[in-house]
């Protein structure tokens, strides 16, 4: 029988699909420590891992031959992981595309209506105790129906997101990539990040964290914002240059963020914290039952795939 390890505590609904394996249970909800993967790679046949498990090429390299071989990440990103240092040693990684797709989309709407509309600052003002009713010019924010939207990376979460805003909304859509995409719906392709920030209301960050999006969203890209718009970033901390955006929002250089990823994840620097004029949430993107059961589902049913002998659905 393969024997493999839950790196994670999961939702009830998944474990029943781990039939036919001998299942190690970590019944914890803190990333595996260097000490745990170098021991995941060479104690068991597959291991479902998630973001916080740094598997950097130092771990690979600590266990040259694993008996591990495979890592079905569960989630779609897979920054946390080297994969090119995977593969050298013969480790396949999966993930799980689409099952996160609608939710984290979701996310990123309900982090642009609460900056829009100022909902944080607004229900602490209630929970303080300190509103004293409503008039004509109490927080005034800003109207999004009909604003323009700019995506940065418009692949399945940037779409969905993109579709929200334009059906949902009635918003034009631009959106930022490396090629212009057949789309079913209309929006407008900008090859130039900067010249796509200066047109936009709401700028989105739908791309994954690599080499080549690490600090995307820089100073230059938050100055080229109009001081109304707002920057959601639902993608990665890494995107965005936390310090540049921390000064930016400091400055009234843009008008807001809402955030549901950092830099330094789980850190989120005090500064941030003390601003009223940005949302952060705790990394939320996909956190429903339903989503997280179906995320489950799919990071087994790679591992379930590949352990037979299969080519799991997902390889990244
Ligand atoms: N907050 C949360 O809880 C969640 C966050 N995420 C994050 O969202 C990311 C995106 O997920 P998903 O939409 O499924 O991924 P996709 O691969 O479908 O989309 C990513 C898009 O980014 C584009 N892209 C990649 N590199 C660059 C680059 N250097 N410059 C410009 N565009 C680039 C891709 O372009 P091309 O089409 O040319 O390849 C693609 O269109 C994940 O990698 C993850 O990090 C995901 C789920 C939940
Ligand atoms: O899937 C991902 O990449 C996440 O961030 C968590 O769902």
């Amino acid at each position: 029988m393969k024997k493999v390890l839950i790196a994670r505590v999961l939702p009830e609904g998944v474990y029943p699909a781990l039939d036919g394996l001998e299942v190690v249970r970590r019944d914890r909800t803190t990333p595996l420590d260097d000490d745990e993967m170098r021991a995941a790679l060479r104690d068991f046949d597959g291991v479902l891992c998630t973001l916080g498990d740094q598997f950097s090429a130092e771990v690979f390299a600590d266990v040259p031959q694993p008996r591990c071989k495979v890592l079905a990440n569960f989630g779609v990103g897979f920054n946390h992981i080297d994969v090119r240092a995977a593969q050298a040693v013969g480790v396949m990684v999966t993930n799980t595309p689409g099952a996160v797709t609608d939710a984290t989309a979701d996310t990123a709407m309900t982090l642009m209506l609460m900056s829009a509309r100022r909902a944080g600052e607004a229900e602490r003002l209630v929970r303080s105790g300190a509103w004293e009713g409503w008039h004509p010019t109490q927080m005034l924010g800003m109207h999004l129906t009909g604003k323009t939207v700019g995506i940065a990376g418009m692949g399945r979460i940037g779409q969905a997101i993109a579709r929200r805003c334009h059906f949902g909304f009635e918003m034009p859509v631009r959106y930022f990539g490396r090629a212009p995409k057949e789309l079913d719906f209309e929006a407008v392709y900008h090859s130039d990040l900067q010249e796509m920030a200066a047109c936009v209301d709401v700028l989105v960050t739908a791309v994954p964290s690599n080499p080549q999006t690490h600090h995307l969203i820089n100073a230059d890209v938050l100055a080229a914002m109009q001081p109304h718009a707002r920057l959601i970033n639902i993608a990665r901390g890494d995107v965005v240059e936390e310090a540049a955006l921390i000064d930016a929002l400091q400055r009234g250089v843009i008008g807001g963020a809402g955030l549901d990823v950092y830099e330094f994840e789980p850190l989120v620097p005090q500064a941030l914290r003390d601003l009223d004029n940005v949302v952060l949430l705790p990394h939320l993107g996909t956190s429903t039952m339903e989503v997280r059961v179906d995320m489950g589902l799919m990071a087994v049913a790679n591992l379930q795939a590949f352990l037979r002998g299969d080519t799991p659905p997902n390889p990244v």
